[in-house]
């Protein structure tokens, strides 16, 4: 069978560089396409980086034009909720123009399979748990509006242009290869697990927990965890998937378990076997007291499940902090 290639759009950022790393396991050839703004060179361990920004679509063709593509994995957005509800317009512009700015040069290439990263905060806030991929999307902010904007605009792009696509929405990606060379590094760095680390290393005094009363077992708010190495197989499935010409879908990736962010800290301070200080602080704005996933239709459709617990994600992830 021909080597089939894979276009890895922000490839060269956290989640992105585990799936390149995993798509040439599975013996895809990857091509990834990063302009380096959150992204880092040295993060693409495997394949053809080509820097571009999908903003300048004659660089896209450039790319589509040298490589024969066979599906598209697209990570590539800004990512922080609190920095969207500041400057909306720099989340449109990223995760909604740029995105249609990539779907329209694929169509102009015929390359019709794609696959989306979306998010759990297309859900907004969700009265009961865990959630399922059939709950009424209501987004909170502008980050989780532009990726249920994409969402909605695949739907019509399948039926007007026949673009088969898989959304994948991520509950908590955390943890690190086991490998040790790639991990979560983002600049500045917002999320609980690698911040709670960087504690642990000394290098910030303290962690604070944002919010102590909410209506939560502890006061803390509830967060699922998911491996970055699980969100990988999952896409390989939904690849595998699109390659068998099944119909479009979207899917829930998180472990189906909740941990409050106390419990993250003390499982943290367990696991590295050091003691930190923590602090309580005010309530970040936009925060759901509560998020779990409903995997099931992942599973029953994909046949995937997590393979890694909460122990593990934190252990790989302090591999890679360590270093
Ligand atoms: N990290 C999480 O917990 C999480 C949760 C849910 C969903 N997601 C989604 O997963 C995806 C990846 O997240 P991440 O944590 O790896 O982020 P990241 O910032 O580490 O990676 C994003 C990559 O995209 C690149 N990029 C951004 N804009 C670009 C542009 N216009 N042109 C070319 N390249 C561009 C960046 O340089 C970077 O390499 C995002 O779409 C994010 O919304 C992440
Ligand atoms: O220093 C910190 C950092 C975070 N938190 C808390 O820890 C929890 C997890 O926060 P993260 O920032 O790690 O993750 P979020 O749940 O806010 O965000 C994640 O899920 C979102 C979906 O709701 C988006 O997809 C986003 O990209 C993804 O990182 C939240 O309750 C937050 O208030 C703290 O208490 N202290």
């Amino acid at each position: 069978m021909n080597i089939r290639n894979v276009l890895v759009i922000g490839g060269a950022g956290y989640i992105g560089s585990h799936q390149v790393k995993k798509l040439n396991e599975k013996g895809y050839h990857v091509i990834v396409y990063d302009n380096l703004s959150t992204g880092y060179r040295d993060l693409v361990t495997v394949g053809t980086l080509e820097e571009g920004d999908l903003a300048d679509k004659d660089r896209l063709r450039e790319v589509f034009s040298k490589y024969d593509i066979d599906a598209v994995m697209h990570f590539a957005a800004f990512i922080e909720v609190g920095e969207s509800v500041k400057n909306p317009a720099k989340y449109y512009r990223n995760n909604v123009i740029n995105v249609i700015n990539l779907l329209d040069v694929m169509l102009e290439y015929k390359i019709k399979n794609f696959i989306f990263s979306s998010t759990a905060a297309v859900y907004g806030q969700a009265e009961n748990m865990p959630i399922k991929e059939s709950k009424i999307k209501q987004p909170i902010n502008p980050y989780g509006k532009s990726k249920l904007m994409i969402e909605e605009i695949l739907k019509d792009y399948d039926k007007a242009y026949g673009l088969k696509y898989t959304s994948f929405r991520y509950f908590n990606a955390s943890g690190a290869d086991e490998s040790g060379i790639i991990g979560e590094k983002h600049n500045p760095e917002t999320h609980l697990i690698p911040l709670i680390l960087q504690t642990a290393l000394g290098e910030r005094e303290q962690i604070y927990i944002f919010g102590t009363d909410y209506n939560t077992k502890d006061g803390t708010c509830i967060r699922d965890f998911i491996h970055v190495n699980d969100i990988a197989e999952a896409h390989i499935k939904g690849l595998e998937r699109l390659f068998k010409g099944e119909e479009s879908e979207s899917f829930n990736l998180g472990s189906g378990k909740g941990y409050s962010v106390k419990e993250i800290i003390d499982k943290t301070k367990e696991v590295t076997n050091i003691d930190f200080k923590v602090k309580e602080a005010e309530r970040r704005k936009g925060d759901p007291a509560v998020l779990i996933a409903d995997f099931s239709k992942a599973k029953q459709i994909l046949g995937w499940e997590p393979k890694y617990n909460l122990e593990k994600i934190i252990n790989t992830a302090w591999n890679w902090h360590k270093k």
